[in-house]
């Protein structure tokens, strides 16, 4: 692992109203991470991978992706970055693979081949041809990471991506993350469930009330403290209170 910064915020800030969202959060997801990003409901999560994406802007602070200000080259910068931020959104009637060839449509230099290469790669080729109202929530949520594949990204966003889905579903997307890191492939996902994420996550952010309040190799953060479990660590940090699974 390089320890070379994929995406860095700085002092970022979003305020809606009165409330401050997001506040002076700093993160630093690198390459070969699978980085967790972790808060309870409503500590800001979302909105700053809204902000990184380039879906919102920011009242302050900024935003680095490989290299380049998310800002002021944008571009350059977003075009490193897959994401699935809300539901991936896909046309029922239409099949996985016109679902997304009509994506592809919308990428300089991607056509059939990369569809097919992305169908490939999150293992739904056989069903390709199949109308994705038939498709499961797990199915449908490999789709929306094939989708989020086409541009072959170097770093992929996920919010939530094991919401809503069952046992096998959860397996299936979590081995798949796997599976593309150790090909080179970059990772933060957002998650409250803490067992889940100290199982998959290289590196960890807490973010609790807009604020980051730790962030590092999980395995250094429990050593640094006397917590046993990512979750005991949690709760240390945030206090009891925070409705975290
Ligand atoms: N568009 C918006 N307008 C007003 N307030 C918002 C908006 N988006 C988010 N918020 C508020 O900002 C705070 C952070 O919300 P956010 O969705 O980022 O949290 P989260 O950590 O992703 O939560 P969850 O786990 O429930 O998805 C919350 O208080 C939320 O109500």
């Amino acid at each position: 692992m390089s320890g070379r910064p994929l995406l860095e915020t700085r002092e970022l800030t979003k305020r809606f109203g009165e409330r401050t969202a997001v506040d002076g959060v700093g993160i630093r997801v690198e390459e070969g991470d699978i980085y967790g990003f972790l808060g309870s409901n409503g500590s800001g999560k979302t909105t700053v991978i809204r902000l990184a994406t380039g879906l919102m802007h920011p009242d302050s602070g900024e935003v680095r992706i490989a290299g380049h200000n998310l800002k002021t080259e944008f571009k350059q910068a977003i075009g490193h970055v897959g994401a699935i931020v809300e539901n991936p959104a896909f046309y029922p009637h239409l099949s996985a693979f016109d679902n997304l060839k009509l994506m592809a449509n919308l990428i300089p230099g991607a056509g059939r081949r990369s569809v097919q290469q992305a169908l490939e790669t999150v293992g739904l080729q056989e069903r390709a041809g199949d109308k994705v109202r038939s498709f499961s929530l797990g199915m449908r949520q490999r789709l929306g990471l094939a989708g989020a594949l086409l541009h072959r990204p170097k770093l992929v966003i996920l919010d939530e991506p094991t919401n809503g889905l069952d046992p096998q579903g959860m397996r299936e997307i979590k081995e798949l993350i796997v599976r593309l890191r150790d090909e080179g492939m970059t990772f933060m996902l957002s998650s409250h469930l803490l067992h889940e994420v100290e199982q998959l996550c290289t590196r960890v952010g807490v973010v609790h009330r807009g604020k980051l309040l730790m962030e590092g190799k999980v395995e250094d953060l429990l050593r640094s403290s006397e917590a046993r479990s990512l979750e005991a660590l949690f709760f240390e940090t945030v206090g009891s209170g925070a409705a975290v699974r």
